[in-house]
């Protein structure tokens, strides 16, 4: 549980706007990895408190200090998958509900649902993925493995775990309908976040984008929230090139990490998490191109405003292929692996 101290540090201060982040603390370009740990929580506070969600979902400060309190507490310390994590998740979702006018296309209920739930979407992650939890024959494996993703059945499960403990839950005050509403919602945005499930849907964001959002539509909502959810889960890669080739490192530690406690339980990783075998930026080539710029290219085809950030993105693959052809020219082979500080 949290501190009672921590708490009133929290709720005793004016909650601050968010410039006194940064004058651009709002835009695509802000890098929100640059906010101090023991800020985050206050910082959270912030972008709650500019969404409008305190007043219009009537959360007590106590409560909210609490919740993001447990919520950071509920997260372990993996190089990739931990709090900051979630916290540049969630700030991405700030980005496009202020820059996108999301508010003319969603619910209120789906917009608050959605930034709850990028908070705690990874919540008390391993650092390993669905197919070790399976393999290792973990927990979660035995608990969830036959509906399939494990890890982020567990993130849900955690996070109700956090709203059901005395003091934290930050949608007491909706009404029943609401309340329920942002249950289901939570559910499936969390649901959502495996990977797996956005390759399956994302022919129908595809059609959606073609077609043009429909505002009318269920279905439109919940692809369109899935689409937002996965934009912000990647949205590391949608920041400068400096910022970008840090997180690369500290996903690639946790990988190789995996691949090394595959090793030891007897089993061949995938090359991705086999430090012998991975090449870092012909990975990261194939990400960006297979998985992270198809989703900020329909992204932007939904929203216009997006266009930015697929830029930036576009920006580093091009950065990640001068690498790749500086290190064929030295070894005048393959991308080999090599160290690639440039
Ligand atoms: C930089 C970077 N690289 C990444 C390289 C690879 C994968 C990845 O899960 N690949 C797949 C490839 C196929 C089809 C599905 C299921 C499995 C088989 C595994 C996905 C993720 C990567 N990723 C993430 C990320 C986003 C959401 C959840 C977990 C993670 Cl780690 N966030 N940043 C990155
Ligand atoms: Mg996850
Ligand atoms: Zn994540």
């Amino acid at each position: 549980h949290v501190s009672p101290e921590d708490v009133q540090m929290l709720i005793q201060s004016d909650i601050p706007p968010s410039d006194f982040w940064s004058s651009y603390f709002d835009k695509f370009n802000y890098p929100p990895r640059e906010v101090a740990d023991n800020d985050t929580a206050l910082a959270c506070f912030s972008m709650f408190e500019d969404l409008g969600f305190i007043s219009r979902w009537r959360i007590k400060k106590d409560t909210l200090a609490r919740f993001v309190l447990m919520v950071k507490k509920g997260y372990r310390s993996p190089p990739y998958h931990n709090w900051m994590h979630a916290f540049a998740v969630a700030h991405f979702c700030y980005l496009c509900i202020k820059n996108c006018n999301l508010t003319e296309c969603l619910e209120d209920i789906e917009l608050f649902a959605l930034f709850v739930s990028c908070l705690c979407h990874d919540i008390d992650h391993r650092g390993t993925n669905n197919s070790f939890q399976t393999s290792s024959k973990s927990v979660l494996a035995a608990l969830y493995s036959s509906e399939g993703s494990v890890l982020e059945r567990h993130h849900f499960a955690q996070t109700m775990c956090i709203m059901n403990t005395e003091g934290c839950n930050i949608f007491e005050n909706l009404t029943a309908k609401h309340y329920q509403k942002a249950l289901d919602l939570v559910r499936d945005i969390i649901l959502a976040t495996d990977l797996a499930h956005h390759f399956k849907i994302l022919g129908n964001i595809h059609a959606m984008a073609k077609d043009g959002f429909d505002k009318t539509s269920d279905k439109h909502h919940k692809l369109l929230l899935c689409l937002l959810m996965t934009a912000a889960d990647l949205s590391d890669q949608t920041k400068p090139w400096d910022k970008t080739k840090h997180i690369a490192d500290l996903i690639y530690r946790e990988f190789f990490s995996q691949g090394d406690m595959e090793k030891s339980l007897g089993k061949e990783p995938t090359e991705m998490m086999d430090r012998e075998r991975a090449r870092i930026p012909t990975l990261q080539i194939s990400f960006l191109d297979n998985i992270a710029l198809p989703v900020y290219k329909v992204l932007s085809d939904i929203f216009p405003q997006a266009e930015c950030v697929r830029q930036v993105v576009e920006d580093n693959r091009r950065h990640w292929d001068k690498i790749c052809a500086l290190i064929q020219m030295k070894r005048g082979g393959s991308c080999e692996k090599m160290s690639y500080d440039q």
